[in-house]
């Protein structure tokens, strides 16, 4: 019997054409399926068949658990900042710090507190374990906060009661318990006055400890909190360290969903991380299967390798034609801000937000943009809508850049993995030069010596240079340029031009031509001087932009019995036409 990967490598035949797969070096025997970790007792999952509809509530943590994961955590300057972002892009519900950690985390929300201009509408949450002393220091740091939600967590799975807490599954729960009360005690204390307090349950690692368990402790939460309409209780449940794929996430979300007591009354929130790399496809999985509410991180900032990035899933959503429900119309500025206060950079390549993410390199996909972006534009006109109106079907582009509030101008850039497409493109773009669609692939066999040799970006001006300095300024050794030139018609549909031919080495020729037209003239007169020259093919065109010239005239020409493309410039089209021709006799 041949293993699948030797039947890959051997035909029927058994002749080797592909070399067989060797077991590497790398020691995962060490590590365990996380099948043998929990075993999810769901059956008939519904959560495969589900569709988004609607965003859920998003909670930006990055002010804790972003925080926390820095080397030099925010200051109240540079929470403020964020903070205040936050409000702007239309958050309703944002934690804020862990206020029992630090003076600072403690002073913040004091600021917080004296704020005047926090809107009705938002909730500020605060983050603590189950220790007494910090619970109480928690509520001392709210004080004179209208809207607060109190978030309790302990760890749950078996590692973390075994090895951190040190604690039976009993013991573990009376721990919690003992938390939620005096939780419930302290708010009942608190002095009356405008907005409400709320609470939030967290079993640490929830994504690792058995379901029965997690079940049974956060329903001993609802009950002490006593979840209602007007108070429902918010069971977060973390992938705190993220060890399966999105599947089982989903499985577990969607048990707790169908089997949590007053499920009417909990709002089922999740707090994937980001170790496997599949954070965003954790959450995503997670509200499928029922959950509500979403914690994470903007760019994905946070312990190790991050918590879910609320960017990503925010314009997930948006490209599917759901309302994120918050604005990422000017994603730069909302990048700044968190790349200033993080002091982390955001990656070129991050989803949505990095600086390359709507820019192709590559001939092929330039090619399909340029193509789409066009009939984008055609399509806007035809339904009589601004094109941002438009409905957005450009390939490669999974969503306008405009709406994130970039613009066109990078979409394509040019280097050596670039084709004709692109170079014309941004030639269009930048400097309103149409190049004929049978030259393109011949001024792009030029672009593409140019960029192998120096291995570069080449920018739209440098594009502009190379195009000028091949077709619209010959003037290599040996070029003829024209020093003067005359054309009349000398009866209807007779023409007859005389021209003086300038070699580079100096030397002049003076010869005449007639034809039927200026150019069938000049070419006649170019005959005469020697010059075999044969017109196959005319374009004219009105510039569009960019340069203070009239009009540009390519001409398909047959010179010495060699096909070469001519390009002229100019504001009078005789003299655009007598240049292309020039240029064409001077490519080589
Ligand atoms: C997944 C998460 O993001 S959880 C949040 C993690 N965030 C942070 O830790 C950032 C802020 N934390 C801190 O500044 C400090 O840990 C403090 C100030 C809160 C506490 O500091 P310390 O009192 O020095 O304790 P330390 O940091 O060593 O924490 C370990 C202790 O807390 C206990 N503990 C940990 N989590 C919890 C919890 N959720 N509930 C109750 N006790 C807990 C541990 O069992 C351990 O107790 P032990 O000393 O009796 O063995
Ligand atoms: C919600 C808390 C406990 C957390 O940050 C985590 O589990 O990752
Ligand atoms: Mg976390």
């Amino acid at each position: 019997m041949l293993s699948l990967s030797e039947e890959l490598c051997y035909g029927a035949a058994m002749t080797p054409f592909w070399n067989p797969q060797q077991p590497s070096p790398m020691p995962s025997h060490r590590y365990r399926s996380v099948f043998e970790r929990v075993d999810v007792p769901l059956t008939g999952r519904t959560w495969p068949g589900n569709r988004f509809e609607a965003a859920p509530l998003w909670v930006p943590v990055d002010l804790r658990d972003g925080n926390q994961a820095l080397a030099e955590p925010m200051d109240t300057a540079r929470k403020t900042k964020m903070f205040d972002l936050f409000i702007r892009m239309g958050y309703k519900e944002i934690e804020v710090a862990y206020p029992s950690a630090s003076q600072t985390d403690f002073d913040f929300v004091r600021s917080l507190a004296a704020r005047d201009d926090i809107p009705e509408d938002v909730t500020v949450s605060v983050f603590t374990p189950a220790r007494p002393e910090l619970i109480e220091r928690t509520f001392e740091s709210v004080v004179g906060l209208p809207n607060v939600l109190v978030h309790l967590y302990t760890a749950t799975a078996p590692a973390w009661r075994d090895l951190v807490l040190r604690g039976s599954r009993a013991e573990v729960e009376a721990l919690v318990e003992d938390a939620a009360e005096l939780v419930a005690k302290l708010a009942g204390r608190r002095a009356g006055g405008a907005g409400r307090m709320r609470f939030e349950f967290s079993p640490e690692v929830f994504n690792l400890t058995e379901p029965d368990y997690v079940l049974e402790v956060c329903d001993r939460v609802t009950e002490i909190w006593d979840a209602c309409a007007d108070r429902p209780v918010v069971h977060n449940l973390p992938a705190t360290v993220e060890v399966a794929t999105p599947n089982v996430y989903a499985d577990q979300i969607e048990y707790m969903s169908r089997n949590l007591a007053r499920r009417e009354h909990v709002i089922l929130s999740v707090h994937p991380h980001n170790d496997r790399g599949t954070g965003v496809a954790c959450a995503e999985l997670a509200v499928l299967a029922g959950a509500q509410r979403v914690e994470g991180c903007l760019f994905g900032n946070g312990e190790r390798t991050g918590n879910v990035d609320l960017v990503t899933l925010a314009l997930n959503l948006h490209a599917q034609g759901v309302d994120p429900m918050v604005d990422f119309s000017d994603i730069d500025a909302v990048k700044s801000v968190v790349e200033e206060c993080n002091r982390i950079e955001v990656h070129p390549r991050h989803p949505y937000g990095g600086e390359l993410v709507y820019t192709a390199f590559s001939g092929t996909h330039q090619d399909a943009i340029s193509k789409g972006m066009a009939h984008h534009e055609a399509r806007a006109a035809e339904l009589g809508v601004a094109a941002s109106a438009a409905p957005w079907d450009v390939p490669y582009l999974p969503i306008d850049p405009a709406d994130v509030g970039r613009s066109y101008e990078g979409v394509i850039r040019v280097n050596s993995q670039s084709g004709k497409g692109g170079m014309a493109y941004l030639l269009r773009t930048h400097y309103g030069v149409d190049l004929p669609k049978d030259f393109q692939p011949v001024f792009s066999k030029v672009v593409q010596r140019a960029t192998d040799e120096h291995g570069r970006e080449m920018e739209p001006k440098d594009l502009w240079e190379l195009f000028r300095a091949t077709y619209l300024a010959p003037g290599e050794d040996g070029a003829w340029t024209l020093a003067e030139s005359g054309f009349e018609e000398t009866a209807p549909g007779e023409h007859h031009a005389t021209v003086v031919l300038n070699r580079t080495d100096g030397s002049d020729v003076r010869v005449a031509g007639s034809g039927n037209g200026p150019l069938s003239a000049l070419t006649a007169a170019l005959a005469e001087a020697g010059i075999r020259i044969e017109v196959l093919d005319y374009t004219q065109q009105a510039l569009k932009a960019g340069v203070d010239s009239a009009a540009v005239c390519y001409l398909r020409c047959r010179v010495e019995g060699r096909e070469v493309w001519g390009v002229g410039l100019d504001t009078s089209v005789l003299t655009a036409t007598v240049r292309a021709a020039m240029s064409a006799v001077n490519q080589r």
